[in-house]
């Protein structure tokens, strides 16, 4: 619910997380905080796919941003120890139906993992300072 600010050591890269509410009543102001966004990460629920074709329409909005050009995109499957069907259909399915082949100006990566289990959280972490080294020629 609402707004928080994280900061999480990983690797040697202090990663500053702002936490947008998703709520539609919050949606607007997300605008406000594109300014110096070196990641996008994008959060679907596992257990609530039918939501898929209204998150595909509130991404493409924001990806839209000029100020996001080039920004890395981390979407992360949440819940998905709630999930029983295979893991890399559902993937396959997210990443058509967000158009993620079509995505030209960031990188990306699609990711499941459960904020109740830890699974798949430092997958996805890895991946955002792995392509933050490579872009920035971090050894
Ligand atoms: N089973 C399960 N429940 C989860 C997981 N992650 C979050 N939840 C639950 O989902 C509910 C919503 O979690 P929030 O973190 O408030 O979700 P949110 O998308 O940040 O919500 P907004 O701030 O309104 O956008 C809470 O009851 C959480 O406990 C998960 O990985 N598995």
């Amino acid at each position: 619910m609402g707004f928080s600010i994280e900061l999480i050591q990983h690797q040697q890269f202090n990663l500053n997380f702002w936490d947008i509410g998703g709520q539609t009543s919050l949606r607007s102001f997300w605008f406000n905080y594109f300014d110096k966004t070196d990641f996008l990460v994008w959060v679907i629920d596992a257990s609530c796919l039918f939501r898929l074709q209204e998150s595909f329409q509130e991404f493409g909005k924001v990806l839209k941003e000029d100020r996001l050009t080039g920004c890395g995109l981390l979407v992360f499957v949440n819940k998905i120890e709630l999930f029983k069907g295979n893991q890399k259909e559902l993937v396959e399915q997210i990443v058509d139906l967000l158009g993620l082949n079509e995505v030209r100006n960031h990188a990306w990566n699609v990711v499941c993992c459960s904020a109740y289990t830890g699974a798949g959280l430092e997958e996805g972490l890895d991946w955002i300072t792995e392509e933050y080294s490579k872009k920035y020629y971090i050894l």
